[in-house]
């Protein structure tokens, strides 16, 4: 691509430019340069990718975009290389991947879901309805990335931008015409997504997590509300969550279309009559275009939730009533979300992914809705994330639960016995007697199991889909759903304790 092209809409300030063959590449990872690149130098919260300039002129970068032009050498300049200085490095990343892949989110039809719990859930009820109905999607977020079959592995909830170019423009090759992606509060922050071009934006809910990263909850709360204006065909908000009212009027003020989603209130996309059972629930949908009594195979009120923004977000593109009610029947459950582990014994184990108090509340709470027996939780949190939220976790889980282990998830660089310190001081002296402490995840498991009587629960929360743990030196296979069946001697005896 020629130089002038890709730099359309980047703010420059200062720049030598003589360079006339196209760039090969859009890059912030030194490695991953490519002869005849571009390299964008990015100030990260490890490590100044401005001393990574040298290494990437040394793999074949030809161009440099930077932020700080201390870090440009005379010698890179009298070797060829070219400069652009902008004030923002990792804004003009992702307005050069846009204009490097051929801006192809303006050829999609996109989605970006936002909200502390629930995108993923979202994501993949909404993908199933788009193709029940025979049409192909690209799918982005925590548990993989798809392009219609074709799976790539996801090591965050939102990709870079170039990544998330490359993606797109494969998408566009394909000929799909619907993208849905998990949008990320770090992907905002960091202008990962903010050159995208969004049909619609859906708001799950915002409640406790990631305070290490932004300065306060309404940073946190200013950051997934950007999502929301880069949209053109409207927005679904959850007006039952405090935040989500408050977007919602917002939006209404500045004259921004939106629907509003809710259980409890008037609203555009309501759900009356709820009855929830064990697998599923059933229930009135009153939305603009349709009413209908319905069945969803999830269960709890939280799926409702999340199946409102995705009717919600269907209707905003125009989708047919018909079309959307039938493709409702055909939701999947989605993977480590209240997943079942089916065993031979009579007691219920489920795995799910809540890793905030919100989620950790909710799910215990549906536990107990379709349990006759005790319900215990299993969980742990995450090293170098959010410290604040692990004392409330405690609190739920020991208040609401008939007993507790508290154990390690992803200890990262963390002490996991500092972590497991940190949830105790939110248990009152009251509830500790029902709860054990065992920060090694595959004893607490089994732990948890040995008290399991007739219809009991045990829910193991925190890690749902995962198949790793995280440790301080190593990144070790730990699947909670496997670990399950080897206590419960269902599998080989050869797979035993290999954790
Ligand atoms: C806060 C955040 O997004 N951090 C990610 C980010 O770090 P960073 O930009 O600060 O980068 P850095 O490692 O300090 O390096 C600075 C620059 O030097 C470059 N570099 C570095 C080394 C080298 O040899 N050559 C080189 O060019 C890097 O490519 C980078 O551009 O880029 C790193 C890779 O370069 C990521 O590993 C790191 O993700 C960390 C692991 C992370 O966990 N991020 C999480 C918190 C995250 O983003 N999560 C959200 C989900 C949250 C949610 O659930 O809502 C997500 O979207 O997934
Ligand atoms: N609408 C909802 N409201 C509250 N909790 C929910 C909702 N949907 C799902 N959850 C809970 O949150 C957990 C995580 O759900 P999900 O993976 O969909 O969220 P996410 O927003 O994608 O999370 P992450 O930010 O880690 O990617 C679930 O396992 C469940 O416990
Ligand atoms: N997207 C979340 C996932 C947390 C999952 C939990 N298992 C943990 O490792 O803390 C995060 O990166 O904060
Ligand atoms: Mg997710």
């Amino acid at each position: 691509m020629k130089l002038i092209q890709l730099l359309k809409g980047v703010n420059i300030i200062d720049k030598k430019i003589e360079i006339t063959n196209d760039i090969t590449c859009i890059e912030n990872n030194s490695k991953k340069i490519i002869k005849g690149g571009c390299f964008v130098a990015i100030k990260g919260y490890k490590v100044d990718g401005h001393l990574y300039i040298k290494n990437a002129i040394e793999r074949g970068a030809r161009l440099i975009i930077l932020d700080n032009k201390k870090y440009f050498d005379q010698d890179f300049e009298n070797n060829g290389i070219n400069y652009v200085l902008v004030d923002d490095s990792r804004e003009a990343l992702a307005i050069l991947s846009n204009n490097f892949y051929g801006n192809p989110t303006s050829k999609l039809k996109l989605i970006g879901i936002t909200g502390t719990n629930g995108k993923t859930s979202s994501a993949s009820i909404l993908n199933n309805m788009i193709n029940y109905l025979g049409l192909k999607t690209g799918l982005f977020g925590t548990i993989e990335n798809k392009i219609d079959d074709k799976v790539y592995k996801s090591s965050v909830t939102t990709p870079e931008s170039h990544e998330l170019g490359r993606m797109f423009s494969e998408m566009v090759d394909k000929k799909i015409n619907y993208a849905i992606m998990e949008v990320s509060s770090h992907s905002l922050a960091l202008n990962r997504v903010n050159a995208l071009d969004y049909n619609v934006g859906i708001f799950t809910n915002l409640t406790e997590d990631h305070l290490d990263f932004h300065n306060s909850f309404e940073d946190y709360f200013s950051e997934k509300k950007k999502l929301f204006y880069l949209t053109t065909d409207g927005n679904v908000i959850n007006i039952d969550d405090e935040y989500g009212e408050r977007l919602y009027f917002e939006l209404r003020e500045n004259g921004v279309k939106s629907f509003s989603t809710s259980i409890n209130k008037k609203a555009d996309i309501m759900a009356q009559n709820i009855e929830l059972n064990e697998s599923g629930s059933s229930f009135d949908l009153i939305t603009p275009i349709f009413s209908k009594r319905v069945n969803i195979n999830l269960p709890g009120n939280i799926y409702i939730y999340n199946v409102m923004g995705a009717v919600g977000a269907m209707i905003a593109l125009d989708f047919k009533a018909d079309d959307i009610t039938e493709s409702l029947s055909r939701i999947k459950s989605v993977r480590g979300r209240l997943e079942r582990v089916e065993n031979k014994q009579n007691f219920n184990i489920i795995v799910d992914y809540a890793h905030t108090p919100d989620a950790l509340e909710k799910v215990i709470e549906i536990a107990k809705e379709f349990t006759k027996g005790k319900v215990g939780v299993v969980f742990g949190c995450g090293g170098d994330r959010d410290k604040f939220k692990r004392p409330i976790m405690g609190t739920i889980a020991s208040e609401n639960a008939d007993f507790v282990i508290v154990t390690s998830d992803n200890p990262r660089s963390e002490n996991p016995l500092l972590i497991i310190d940190d949830i105790v001081e939110g248990i009152t002296d009251i509830n500790k007697s029902k709860v054990l402490l065992e920060p090694d995840r595959f004893l607490a498991i089994k732990k948890g199991i040995d008290k399991m009587d007739l219809n009991d629960t045990l829910l193991i929360a925190g890690k749902g889909h995962e198949t790793y743990q995280i440790l301080n030196d190593k990144t070790i296979d730990f699947d909670d759903r496997e670990v399950v069946h080897n206590i419960l001697g269902e599998v080989k005896k050869d797979d035993c304790r290999k954790y």
